[in-house]
């Protein structure tokens, strides 16, 4: 007869420990429950490891899964794990009935990232209980001190529970008492306690690889060696006898009595890790040996397949000797091998183990999923020397050790500094929420068609700007849609510019400010609520429409002049990761663009960045875990950012996200976006590369650059963008890469204090002009052919007394050394011309001195880099340019123009360098053009 069949004339069902999608289909699992008596099925995070990540028999189910649609990495698995339980279930059903829910059950494990959390567990095990929905479904949850009450909970609800994890006598008890309390609920609550069942499982082999390892570390050390040599093998078995003896006593007694008077069944012991680790034992050691009445022993295949082949089945072997059971446990801990410390510790290991397995099982999900969605299309690879790759592996692994990404995702302020940062993490979940309310949006959209408008200006700063500016220029003007303006500068010529390009009487003003309260996008409304009206007259408030947060002072404004619609902002959402809320929206739909397709895009980056993606497979964590090592660790914190010419604009989004979040407390990532692109000599040893590559739009010379560069050595990180509407998943991708980034670095990603400073001081200089009709003036260091130079003392200081211009920047670049950057802070129009004398001398300084360069205009870049240039690390030149305003404009209602109000701000700017100890000089032109021909010339020279 078939051993296996025989035990269940001593009392002991078989269970197979095993689950694979193939033995379901091909009938071998409902062959077995007739060939071996087999009475049902376990599975753990390992198991499932196994049969889904290193087999492709779930391909096929996955691809149709993801042809329904978008669906994150935590989700593919549970589809692919169910189906397989649900179809196990199915299978062992006639068992099942056969036996009278006594038998016939097949185990699905809670996650084990939850094993300490009573709460969490309690609630995924209702969750699967009910997603599955078989009533021979196990749900096994570990017996952890969090377990436990989860477990009594849970039996309390009628739920069947396979308590794992078991090690120590003392915790089986603690179980033993947590179902019959649970039962005594159950029944209580007048649940059919007979249908109700439960095992716990004893882990076996594990003990003994443990307790084994002890005692040869214990012999090496000089104990007696015959002596332990006789306690190998043994202490797994002698702990499962004594576990036994307990569950005869524990289900006996008055209390019990009256629970099985209404039903109930015994919790019954489950052998489980009943293969033997060690090839010197018999492949059937924990089968023989455990047999007893009541009791279930789970194989792998193998032990079922050797046990089938040689085994000898004897009755109730866990009963025999059990006094010599307890001498060998008297023996171990006389050896120093205390059980019930091993037991912990084992406890402990089990969790991480199956942790581990899931990390694995979900990384190998994540890469399908990843393979299924982009193919070769998208991608994201990074290059790094082996010191810096070292570096990210250990940082890397720190992060999947600790769960921290599901930490994040759960928003742990401690990833971070502990401070206020679990306010401000909104934008992870956001994209779904806006997919579900896309209706509005769609219907906004249509109204804008509708209206006729010809043009839409948006006026917002920093975040509330620099998204919709990159979506406008990447999708460029829709035929059918309004050309889109963008206003982010006091520059009276700039100011006027925007609104003389705009058919007023059809254009949509869009007035984005979070706060409500920034000074520019209230200034820039006034002005052209002023010039609308002007033609429109009191219906001018409907072309207009607010983005700001609830209750905002924009808000109440908005409504006071009968704005056309106000759209709301999600406060745990910071301006530089709004683009992913109505701040990017809003303006989306206003020019044309395919909504859902948008957040469709950045939803999958989202789940491909979900918290059940390790960060092996995590893009958005890789990215972050780079920037952040690089900077912390080797300097490298210059990061440049190359993109291809259809994307080029995506550089000063991700300037402000990185600056603004990252350049704080002396630390950070300094952002270079569109440096012209050089040889590989040019650069220095503090440069990190990003590289943007459209798969539809790659730039040849580019990539012949960015290759010589990363064969250079220098770190790089290559992002294939698939197509233009897939900058939503680089919005996404680079929010979560900061994020990371900064918890690398060690700063909070989601203040701005320095930001504060300059408006502080810019503040102060504007009432001084309303009260004095002047801002306050120092005396030039320097003054010739319409420039003059401005310094405080300690800059003066360092620079001397110079013959001419020329001289002067010299010496002021001379103090940029390796490591450092030069910043050119022109706060004069932004247009193409300024842009690109500006853009010339930048290149130029980067290829003398080696270092970087940035090119900000002000006020644009105090919303943006200016956070980093005065709050990050102290490494920057600063050359500030200023002019005299040919035509100035006034401010609505205030006694000031735009261009004293540009004026206060870059002194209020310069002021703050200049406290900080930064080596800032600022040169002021009379006359923009020809100033700034005088000053370039005079910058090619200092440095030729
Ligand atoms: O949207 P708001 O509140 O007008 O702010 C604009 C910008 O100013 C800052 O608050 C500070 O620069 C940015 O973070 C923000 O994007
Ligand atoms: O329930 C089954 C257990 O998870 C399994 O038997 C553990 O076995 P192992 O120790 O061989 O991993």
């Amino acid at each position: 007869m078939n051993p296996l069949k025989q035990l269940e004339a001593f009392g002991q069902s078989p269970w197979l420990d095993f689950v694979r999608r193939s033995l379901i289909e091909k009938g071998e699992l409902a062959a077995m429950t007739e060939r071996d008596g087999l009475k049902g099925v376990t599975s753990n995070p390992s198991i499932f490891e196994k049969a889904i990540g290193h087999s492709d028999e779930y391909d096929a189910d996955l691809k149709a899964f993801l042809h329904d649609g978008d669906q994150g990495v935590g989700a593919l698995y549970e589809h692919l794990a169910i189906g397989d339980i649900r179809a196990g279930a199915d299978a062992l059903r006639p068992v099942y009935d056969r036996t009278h829910a006594r038998d016939g059950y097949i185990s699905l494990e809670v996650s084990p990232y939850l094993a300490n959390d009573t709460e969490a567990t309690v609630n995924e095990a209702r969750r699967l209980w009910k997603t599955v929905d078989r009533p021979n479904l196990m749900v096994k949850v570990p017996a952890t001190p969090a377990g436990i009450p989860a477990i009594r909970t849970l039996i309390g609800e009628g739920l069947n529970i396979n308590v794992t994890l078991l090690f120590a006598i003392s915790a089986y008890e603690a179980v033993v008492h947590a179902y019959i309390d649970g039962l005594e609920t159950l029944a209580k609550a007048g649940g059919d306690l007979s249908r109700s069942a439960s095992v716990a499982s004893f882990f076996i082999s594990r003990i003994d690889s443990l307790v084994d390892k002890k005692l040869d570390a214990a012999i090496a050390k000089g104990a007696d060696k015959a002596a332990l040599d006789a306690l190998h093998g043994k202490a797994a078995i002698a702990n499962a006898k004594l576990a036994y003896a307990s569950y005869r006593r524990l289900f006996s007694g008055s209390r019990w009595e009256s629970l099985a008077a209404r039903g109930a069944q015994t919790q019954r012991l489950l052998w489980a890790s009943t293969s033997t680790k060690n090839p010197s034992y018999p492949d059937t050691l924990y089968v023989e040996t455990l047999i007893g009445r009541d009791t279930v022993n789970t194989m792998p295949p193998a032990t079922m397949d050797a046990y089938r082949d040689h085994g000898k089945p004897v009755a109730d072997t866990i009963e025999s000797d059990v006094p010599g059971a307890q001498a060998t446990i008297a023996a171990l801990g006389a050896a120093g091998v205390d059980i019930e410390a091993v037991a912990k510790e084992l406890v402990v290991d089990g969790v991480k183990q199956f942790a581990d397995a899931f990390d694995q099982l979900l990384g190998a999900v994540a890469m399908r999923r990843r393979k299924t969605f982009d193919g070769d299309r998208a991608s994201f690879a990074l290059a790094l020397a082996p010191d810096i790759q070292a570096a990210f592996d250990k940082e890397i692994e720190a992060w999947r050790a600790d769960g921290r990404i599901r930490r994040l995702w759960a928003s742990d302020k401690t990833v971070w500094t502990g401070a206020d940062e679990d306010h401000w993490t909104g934008w992870l979940h956001n994209v779904d929420h806006e997919r579900k309310g896309i209706d509005e949006l769609i219907a906004f959209a249509s109204e804008v068609q509708a209206r006729g408008y010809t043009d839409v200006v948006l006026l917002g700063m920093g975040g509330s700007s620099l998204g919709p500016a990159v979506l406008a220029e990447t999708f460029g003007h829709r035929k059918g849609w309004p050309r889109f303006h963008m206003l982010d500068s006091t520059d009276p010529a700039q100011v006027a510019a925007v609104a003389d390009a705009c058919a007023l009487a059809t254009t949509l003003v869009i007035v984005s400010s979070k706060s409500g309260s920034t000074l520019e996008p209230n200034i820039f409304m006034a002005y052209f609520y002023d010039r609308i009206r002007a033609v429109s007259g009191d219906a001018a408030g409907r072309q207009f429409v607010a983005v700001t947060d609830p209750g905002s002072a924009l808000e109440t404004a908005a409504k006071e002049h009968g704005f056309g619609h106000v759209f709301h902002g999600v406060k745990s959402i910071g301006g530089r990761y709004s683009v992913l809320s109505k701040f990017g929206l809003v303006p989306a739909a206003a020019i044309g663009l395919d909504l859902p397709a948008c957040l469709d895009a950045a939803r999958r980056m989202a789940r491909g960045c979900g918290p059940d993606v390790p960060p092996s497979e995590n893009p958005g964590l890789r990215l972050g875990v780079a920037l952040g090592v690089c900077a912390r660790h080797f300097k490298r914190d210059k990061v440049t950012i190359i993109a291809s010419p259809a994307i080029a604009s995506l550089g000063a989004w991700l300037e402000q996200l990185l600056a603004e979040s990252t350049g704080k407390q002396g630390h950070g990532l300094i952002p270079v976006a569109d440096e012209a692109t050089g040889a590989p000599g040019v650069y220095g040893d503090d440069r990190f590369f990003a590289y943007l590559e459209l798969a539809d739009g790659v730039d040849p010379k580019q990539r012949a650059a960015v290759a010589a560069i990363e064969a250079a050595g220098h770190p790089v990180a290559r992002i294939s963008v698939g197509t233009p509407i897939d900058i939503w998943q680089e919005f996404f991708r680079w929010a979560m890469a900061t994020a990371v980034a900064g918890s690398v670095i060690g700063i909070n990603p989601f203040d701005q204090p320095d930001v504060e400073a300059s408006k502080i001081a810019t503040r102060k200089l504007t009432s001084e002009y309303e009260k004095s009709g002047k801002l306050p003036e120092t005396a030039p260091i320097y003054s010739a052919d319409g420039i003059a130079l401005y310094a405080d003392a300690p800059n003066a200081k360092a620079l001397g007394k110079q013959g001419d211009l020329t001289a002067y920047l010299r010496g002021h670049l001379g103090r940029a050394g390796a490591g450092d950057y030069v910043a050119l802070l022109a706060y004069i129009q932004r247009d193409a011309a300024h842009t690109e004398v500006l853009q010339a001398a930048r290149t130029a300084i980067r290829d003398r001195t080696h270092c970087a360069t940035c090119l900000g205009f002000g006020p644009r870049f105090l919303h943006s880099t200016g956070q980093a240039y005065k709050g990050g690390p102290n490494s920057g030149v600063f050359i500030q340019i200023t002019s005299d305003d040919a035509h100035d404009v006034k401010v609505p209602q205030q006694s000031y123009t735009f261009g004293i109000v540009k004026a206060a701000q870059a002194l209020g700017d310069l002021q703050v360098l200049q406290e900080r100890g930064r080596r800032a000089l600022r040169v002021h032109l009379h006359d923009v053009e020809s100033g700034l021909r005088t000053l370039t010339a005079a910058l090619h020279a200092a440095i030729g």
